[in-house]
Formats: structure tokens, sequence, C-alpha cells
């Protein structure tokens, strides 16, 4: 059987406990060797304004996985044609990586929003999808999703929005971030974008 790894895409805007926690789970409780988290420059569904910059999202993601075997910060989207589709990004890994199954993860709140993206029927009749549930998304209703399966996993109650709507608010963020991203966004000399 080939080695699988799961694919956690996101703006990571900035990445936070939520997502490292659930990666972990992930990679551990899981069929999969190890997670790549996907760092999206630009959603084709997010207006860029609300982001960070794009590369210090990135260098975030790589400073809050550093220490841990099983995640990897994936930099592919920098190279692709903007905006971020996720149907190219799956194609240019499996061209790199033919020996690698991918799988998709993602929180539960994405998932009702897939059938509406770029080539969403090759997408979910190619690839195996883990859900991860989230506070305030229903369950999904699988029976347009064949390949999902939702895992059974404790609720966190963090999001980038949160965590922006502190740093506006010059808010501690301490744990909801790990350590050295706190450091990383305290050094920040742009402001937090004002939407969202
Ligand atoms: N607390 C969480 N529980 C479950 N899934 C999560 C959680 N936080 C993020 N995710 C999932 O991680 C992926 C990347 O999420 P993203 O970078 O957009 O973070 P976010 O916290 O949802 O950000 P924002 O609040 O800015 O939309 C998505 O699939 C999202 O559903
Ligand atoms: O491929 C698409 O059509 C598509 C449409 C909307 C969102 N996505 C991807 O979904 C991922 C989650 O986005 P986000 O911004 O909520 O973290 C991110 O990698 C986006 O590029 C992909």
């Amino acid at each position: 059987m080939s080695r699988r790894v799961g694919l956690l895409f996101g703006s990571f805007n900035p990445v936070h406990t939520g997502h490292l926690i659930l990666a972990e789970h992930f990679a551990t409780r899981t069929d999969l060797a190890e997670v790549w988290l996907v760092v999206t420059p630009h959603n084709p569904f997010k207006a860029a304004s609300g982001l960070l910059p794009e590369a210090e999202r990135l260098r975030w993601v790589a400073l809050a996985v550093a220490d841990n075997p099983r995640l990897r910060a994936e930099a592919v989207e920098f190279e692709l044609p903007r905006p971020s589709y996720t149907i190219a990004t799956l194609d240019a890994l499996r061209l790199r990586h033919p020996a690698t199954e991918f799988v998709l993860l993602m929180g539960a709140d994405n998932l009702p929003g897939v059938p509406q993206w770029r080539e969403a029927g090759r997408l979910l009749a190619d690839t195996d999808i883990y859900v991860y549930p989230r506070p305030g998304a229903p369950a999904p209703a699988l029976a347009a999703f064949p390949r999902v399966q939702v895992l059974e996993a404790p609720l966190l109650d963090i999001s980038g929005t949160y965590i922006r709507q502190c740093l506006r608010a010059g808010h501690s963020i301490r744990y909801l971030v790990p350590p050295a991203v706190e450091e990383a966004l305290a050094a920040l000399d742009f402001q937090v974008p004002p939407l969202g």
C-alpha cells in the first residue's frame, strides 16, 4: 500500500493551536504517515485585503511545525497560478510525489462549500477526505460525499478570526498560537487587516 499523506489546506491567517491540534490528531490517530499544512497565498473565495502577508503566513506555519517530524509546511501553492485552486494543487503534488496517496483534510465548516470548488466532481471522485468537527458547523450531510469520513475528536473553539480580533484589540494571544508564532506576530510592523 502506498504511503498516505494528509493535506490540510488553509490561509493560516495566522496559524493557530487549533490547526496544530487537529493536524497532530490526523497524523497520530488515522492511517496517515504525515500531515502537510499547505499554505494558500490566495483562497479564491477570500478578499486578499483581509490576509496577513503571505510570506509571513508561510514562515509562521514553518515555525509552528519545526519540531514535529510528522508535520510539514508545504509551499507548493506559492509556485502555482493565483488564486489557488485545490484541484490544481493536488494535480501538481500527485505529479511530484507519484508514490504518495494524498488525503484531503479539513474542518467541518469547509465541507459544505466543496461542491462549489473548481472541478469539484473530479476532486470528490478521486480523493478521500477526512473531516475534523468544528464548533458551530453542523454535522455534514454525507450522502453527497461518498469518500468523506468525519472523525470523532475534541472540539476546538479557536479560529484565525478570533486571533485577528485579539491582535486588533491588543489582547493576549498566548496559548492560542505557538510561542514562536506569538513572538513573530509581536514583532510585526504592519497592521492586522481590518476585515474579518
Ligand atoms: N478550530 C478548528 N476546528 C476544526 N477545524 C479547523 C479549526 N481551525 C481551522 N480549521 C480548519 O483548518 C483549515 C484551515 O483553516 P483556516 O486557515 O481558514 O483557519 P480558520 O481558523 O478557519 O481561519 P479564519 O477564522 O480566518 O477563517 C480549514 O479546513 C478549517 O476548517
Ligand atoms: O479549489 C477551489 O475552488 C477552492 C475554493 C475555495 C477554497 N479553496 C481552498 O480551501 C482551503 C481553505 O481555505 P481557508 O482560506 O478557509 O483556510 C484553501 O486552501 C483554499 O484555497 C479551494
